[in-house]
């Protein structure tokens, strides 16, 4: 017998598009459980949500990422021989390549750049103030940019919006079958061709980036089995370095509205002369509060018991990100933007999860975490501090149904003037 309720539709594949982020909680509720089974796209699944749950899921070495999300959207957001798709020490070797990359170290180095080419278009767009700017799609391109200074990926302007575009294109129809996937696919194609070919250059001694950025670190790491990894495979993980510059333009797209919306926490930004722990408590509501990644799944590799659950091996098992980060038993109040919880608090790995919960070294946990949050904090502090802009009439809900999602004009700016 199943330890569980069991979610009685016969497959609840359509029942998640219409109630999107909300879904796994919405039956966590009703059915009185922090845990339940249903089907999805036919094949039976446990959806789990809280801070035990996702304990339970990073408990390491547990799930494999293989097999645990549909053939089309892995194609576009990791694809194969990924440091996703990899587990044990193969995994363990490739995430300690993404860490020396992108640990804390590393991070105020992609903070300053991106800041600066915030700076730079601040500057241009104070220049023509009816110039309508659409936040998510601008900070998009200014990240891009900055993740391509950084990652040695030479890049002219014409290059760097291209390669926006076909970022863009890849998380916007993850969740897409059909046509639009397949376009989104192939263009993919050509960013990775491009990358590749830089890798192959660096190998024959034909460009040398610097030795610690990531194109030169990607082209020279060997694997757990002492080999370099093919041209293919350091064309995936570059895009992988380079594709949550969407991710962060969304957050920080959010962070914006939540200062239009909450005067008052915009203002304890503007006291801090350079961001202190007020601006560093905004950006962790930010991310708590805001959707991105609903869930994600995971594939049993053994047996194992929760909660009176036997799970075999192979089991399929999903864990309530945005549900976890919106849990009343652990954070009062969930629906309510207070920065003020973070006030000299640093959250506990499996309570604040919108990048995975956990260790980052030996589980699949983002590790990206410590850059999203340093470029986060940085960029909102210049637009709190910087400039004064008008955010004029526009359609600014966040439909929970939209996944990836994003206030629905992208958050307009106008009237740009720089703050003396
Ligand atoms: C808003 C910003 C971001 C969000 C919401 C986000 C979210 C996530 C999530 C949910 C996972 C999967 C965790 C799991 O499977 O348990 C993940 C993995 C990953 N993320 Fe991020 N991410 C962000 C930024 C970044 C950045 C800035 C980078 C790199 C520059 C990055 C690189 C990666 C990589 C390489 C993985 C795979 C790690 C592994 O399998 O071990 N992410 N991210």
């Amino acid at each position: 017998m199943p330890a569980f309720p069991i979610d009685p539709a016969p497959d609840a594949s359509l029942a998640f598009l219409r109630e999107g982020y909300a879904f796994i909680s919405n039956r966590c509720r009703r059915l009185g459980s922090d845990a339940f089974h249903t089907r999805l796209l036919g094949r039976p699944v446990t959806c789990a949500s809280g801070a035990e749950a996702a304990q339970m899921f990073y408990e390491p070495r547990r799930f494999t990422r293989n097999g645990a999300m549909p053939k089309s959207a892995l194609k576009l957001l990791q694809d194969e021989g990924s440091v996703a798709t990899l587990d044990d020490e193969a995994h363990r070797v490739r995430k300690a390549m993404f860490l020396s990359l992108l640990g804390p170290d590393r991070a105020p180095e992609v903070a300053r750049l991106a800041t600066e080419a915030l700076r730079e278009s601040l500057a241009a767009w104070s220049l023509q103030r009816d110039e309508r700017v659409r936040l998510h799609s601008a900070l998009h391109a200014i990240l891009c940019r900055a993740a391509c200074a950084w990652a040695a990926v030479p890049a002219d302007a014409a290059r760097i919006d291209r390669l926006t575009h076909e970022l863009a294109a890849m998380i916007n129809n993850a969740g897409a079958f059909g046509p639009r996937n397949w376009q989104a696919r192939l263009r993919r194609k050509e960013a990775e061709r491009f990358m590749a070919g830089l890798v192959e250059d660096v190998r024959a001694g034909r460009r040398h980036p610097p030795e610690d950025s990531p194109l030169a670190v990607i082209a020279r790491h060997r694997d757990a089995d002492g080999r370099a990894m093919t041209p293919e495979v350091c064309a995936v993980e570059m895009l992988n370095i380079l594709r949550p510059a969407d991710a962060i333009a969304r957050f920080l797209a959010f962070g914006v509205l939540a200062m239009h919306r909450h005067p008052a926490a915009r203002d304890a930004l503007r006291a801090e002369a350079t961001p202190g722990p007020r601006t560093h408590a905004f950006v962790q509501e930010v991310r708590r509060f805001y959707p991105f990644f609903p869930a994600v799944g995971g594939k049993a590799r053994e047996a194992f018991s929760w909660r009176g659950h036997d799970f075999s091996a192979g089991d399929w098992v999903i864990l309530d990100l945005y549900g976890t980060d919106h849990d009343a038993r652990l954070w009062p109040e969930p629906e309510a933007f207070r920065p003020e919880r973070f006030l000299n608090r640093e959250p506990d790995a499996y309570a604040l999860i919108p990048q995975g919960g956990g260790d980052h070294a030996v589980n699949h946990r983002c590790p990206g975490e410590w850059v999203t949050i340093e470029t986060m904090t940085a960029m909102l502090h210049v637009l709190a501090t910087e400039v004064a802009y008008d955010v004029p009439d526009q359609d600014l809900g966040i439909s929970l149904r939209r996944m990836p999602a994003l206030p629905a004009d992208g958050m307009v700016i106008t009237n740009v003037r720089m703050r003396t």
